[in-house]
């Protein structure tokens, strides 16, 4: 059994896990809309939460509406913070060309992760400690199979 926390909410249709051990909780769309090809638009869930303090929800894409339709989320993943007791909306896009995708009340359309959270205590420095990455960022390690490092 792993770990789980109360979340208080109101919803025409509680978000709920497909099967156990499922890390997000499906949400609903609480209205139709149509994507035409490239359009985005904010879809909503008819849900409102209030995480505990040290919590936070990612609203994030589902992998099938995203593989088959192109239909995924502008600002993957949306941040629910745990003062928000407004209605969680999702930002959908339609990345098809070509294809509109529509929306109707009901679809399951994004995904609710809740996760612990750390809010960082900013300790201003003149200069931060050394590590092994040092600055190398943006593709520093090359693109081809990873052959040296510490776990080769
Ligand atoms: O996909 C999302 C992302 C955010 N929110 C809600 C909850 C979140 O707490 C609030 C603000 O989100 P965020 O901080 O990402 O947006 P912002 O543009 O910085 O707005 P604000 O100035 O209100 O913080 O909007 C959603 O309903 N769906
Ligand atoms: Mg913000």
């Amino acid at each position: 059994m792993t770990d789980s926390v109360e979340v208080l909410i109101t919803a025409d249709r509680v978000p709920s896990y497909a099967h156990a051990g499922d890390a997000g909780a499906d949400l609903h769309a609480a209205e139709a809309v149509v994507l035409e090809p490239g359009e985005r638009a904010t879809v909503a869930t008819g849900v409102a939460i209030a995480l505990p303090d040290g919590y936070v929800g990612f609203v994030v894409p589902r992998s099938g509406l995203a593989f088959k339709h192109g239909i995924t989320i502008v600002n993957a993943p949306g941040t629910v913070d745990a003062g928000y007791r407004g209605e969680i909306k999702v930002a959908l896009l339609n990345t098809d060309s070509s294809e509109s995708y529509t929306i109707e009340p009901g679809d399951r359309i994004a995904q609710l992760v809740v996760m612990p959270v750390s809010r960082a205590r900013f300790i201003e420095v003149e200069r931060l400690p050394g590590s092994q990455r040092g600055e190398g960022g943006f593709g520093s390690t090359g693109f081809g199979e990873h052959k040296s490092g510490v776990n080769a």
